[in-house]
């Protein structure tokens, strides 16, 4: 083997064997041509090279990207746009998922959030027999997204690149569809085409939310100690209407909340250096609707909700701050049940509660909040319990977003302390009450009347219509069309006179329904939980009222009496300790003596 071969056989692994069998066989000299080899060579293996140095040199100053994270909503807003390009379905190889949201568990919509959004419930057939769900047909469509790699589309005009990869810096053990990272690139030094696509995705994400409330809840992310607001569902925003309360009351709040979101408001409150705030308590006994106004206003001004639970174990001042601080500018807080966030112990106005409890952590002086010394420390992590003075802090200080609106609910106001609720923290108190005549009227016809959208209140089951034979087409003359249109005008005449008697007939029983239930007696939660029973026939619900009031009040009397007992019982508890305590003094003393 000459020198020139030896060194191609480094390079090419074999050579020498193949040159000697092309020189046996097809007496063709290869040596001859080891120059013109080793020239080809070596610019395929330095094109390997310079094309990577090429596309980095290239991504780096002649590009720009945007990286998308995997823990980011935007995540999920991309991968929505992505799976409705073109270039996304033609994809040879891909990823095919019914749900297209990030894995990361902060990130995902509810499981069932798209439900309503869809036919959900059971057909039946003619003898009543469950046929299939028809949500279930409609719902989780599959959706194709590309699979790992570069993948080139266009976007007005412009060539963008679409990149998938796996993200080799985390570690490995978490699973692959939470290692994974997304780009999207395009050519030039700038990014304003990136930022329209990007733009697009959230706008055409958002578009699914129309008419819709959005719920976020605060809490810690899975598995850390890092708080964050999980977006937990998003429901049809619920009308302002379909809250029963006093007219005037619903329309001083409109008009206070449609005044303090105009858009010139935030300058007014700058120019005379009050902070942009505006706060709302909601009390009132259990089941009247306070929270359901506060989710029915979101939906009015189309403001997202943020809940957070003041008992929950992991809620400590530190996360809560942490949690206020990350509010977008315009939004609803709502702070349910404030009087059992540890402020107060206990929800229960008749409950036990000492008196060292059911006081907030703070004591209030006019104008003044100074902390109890004799107190329990305040910043109690484990405990998940707030101070008020750390509550306070929170609501004012500058982690507090300006432009939010807070809605604070309680069953018990007396328990809450006055500087929670004093001016410029609340600025509205809205009273809740249980149902007066005017209100169980109001529920009863929001119960019984026919709206949009309902089944005909004689049919309760779906009936599959056997498939229509169809009669063979010949065009109609005048007189048919006309005696259609006749025919057509009757049936609507006809079905407006039947609706009109209908609600009368409603109108009457909601009437007869009142004159029945006590007035100040049930809360509207409860009277709709009767109503719902008898859904379909309000004849029934009003036939068999009289039994339920009687039923109920024995039920109330029942509980208010174990309650009674409890708390007695509870008091007596008390005493013992007491007791055992001065024994054991006792005991210490004459120990002591002896
Ligand atoms: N004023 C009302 N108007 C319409 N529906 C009401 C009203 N009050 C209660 N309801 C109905 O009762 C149920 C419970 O109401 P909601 O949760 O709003 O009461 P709440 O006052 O917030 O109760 P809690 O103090 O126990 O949290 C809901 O289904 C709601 O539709």
């Amino acid at each position: 083997m000459n020198p020139q071969t030896a060194l191609l056989e480094v390079f090419f692994p074999g050579f020498g064997i193949f040159s000697s069998t092309v020189s046996r066989y097809l007496k063709i000299d290869l040596t001859l041509y080891i120059p013109a080899l080793i020239v080809l060579g070596l610019i395929v293996f330095a094109s390997q090279h310079i094309n990577t140095w090429i596309w980095e040199f290239a991504d780096q100053h002649l590009m720009s990207t945007a990286d998308i994270r995997i823990d980011d909503e935007m995540y999920n807003m991309v991968m929505a746009w992505i799976s409705n390009q073109k270039f996304a379905k033609r994809s040879r190889r891909f990823v095919a998922n019914t749900n297209l949201n990030s894995r990361m568990w902060f990130l995902w919509r509810e499981f069932n959030e798209d439900d309503d959004r869809d036919e959900v419930g059971v057909e039946f057939d003619e003898n009543g027999m469950a046929i299939a769900s028809a949500g279930k047909k409609k719902n989780k469509k599959v959706r194709f997204t590309p699979s790992f790699g570069t993948h080139y589309f266009w976007y007005k005009g412009q060539l963008l690149i679409f990149r998938r990869t796996q993200d080799q810096r985390q570690q490995s053990w978490g699973p692959v569809s939470e290692r994974e990272e997304i780009s999207v690139q395009c050519f030039g030094r700038n990014p304003t085409i990136l930022k329209d696509l990007l733009d697009d995705c959230r706008v055409e994400f958002q578009k699914s939310d129309e008419n819709r409330t959005i719920i976020y809840r605060g809490g810690l992310k899975s598995g850390t100690a890092e708080p964050a607001w999980t977006r937990c569902v998003s429901r049809v925003s619920r009308p302002f209407s379909t809250v029963v309360l006093d007219e005037s009351v619903k329309q001083s709040l409109l008009d206070d909340m449609r005044d303090y979101l105009h858009p010139m408001t935030r300058r007014w409150y700058s120019n005379r250096g009050i902070p942009y705030r505006r706060g709302y308590l909601l009390y009132g006994p259990p089941g009247t609707g306070k929270s359901s106004l506060s989710f029915a206003i979101a939906g009015y001004f189309k403001l997202k909700i943020y809940i957070v639970s003041l008992n929950s174990p992991a809620m400590n001042e530190e996360n809560l701050g942490t949690l206020f601080s990350e509010l977008p500018k315009q939004c609803v807080v709502l702070l349910e049940d404030i009087d059992t966030a540890g402020l107060t112990h206990t929800r229960d106005n008749n409950s036990s509660a000492p008196e060292e409890e059911a006081k907030p952590l703070v004591t209030t002086l006019p104008g003044t909040t100074v902390i109890n010394p004799a107190a329990p420390p305040t910043n109690n992590n484990t405990s998940g319990r707030i101070s008020l003075s750390a509550l306070l802090n929170i609501l004012d200080g500058v982690a507090s977003q300006e432009g939010r609106v807070l809605i604070m609910t309680t069953n018990h106001i007396d328990k809450l302390d006055e500087a929670l609720i004093r001016p410029g923290r609340v600025d509205m108190q809205v009273k809740f009450d249980l149902a007066n005549t005017v209100m169980i009227t109001t529920i009863f016809r929001s119960i019984f009347a026919t709206l949009e959208g309902d089944m005909p209140a004689s049919r309760n089951i779906v009936i599959r219509s056997p498939s229509s034979t169809k009669a063979p087409s010949k065009s109609p003359s005048a007189e048919e069309t006309l005696a259609t249109k006749l025919a057509a005008e009757k049936k609507a005449l006809d079905e407006k006179l039947a609706k009109e008697k209908e609600e009368e007939r409603i109108k009457a029983l909601g009437e007869d329904f009142a004159a029945v239930i006590p007035t100040m007696t049930f809360s509207p939660a409860e009277i709709q939980g009767y109503l719902l029973k008898h859904k379909r026939h309000p004849d029934t619900a009003v036939a068999e009222a009289a039994a339920w009031v009687e039923k109920m009040k024995i039920e109330k009397k029942k509980k208010a009496k174990e309650e009674e007992e409890e708390e007695k019982a509870k008091k007596e508890g008390k005493g013992g300790e007491l007791d055992e305590e001065t024994r054991r003094i006792v005991d210490e003393a004459l120990s002591a003596c002896l």
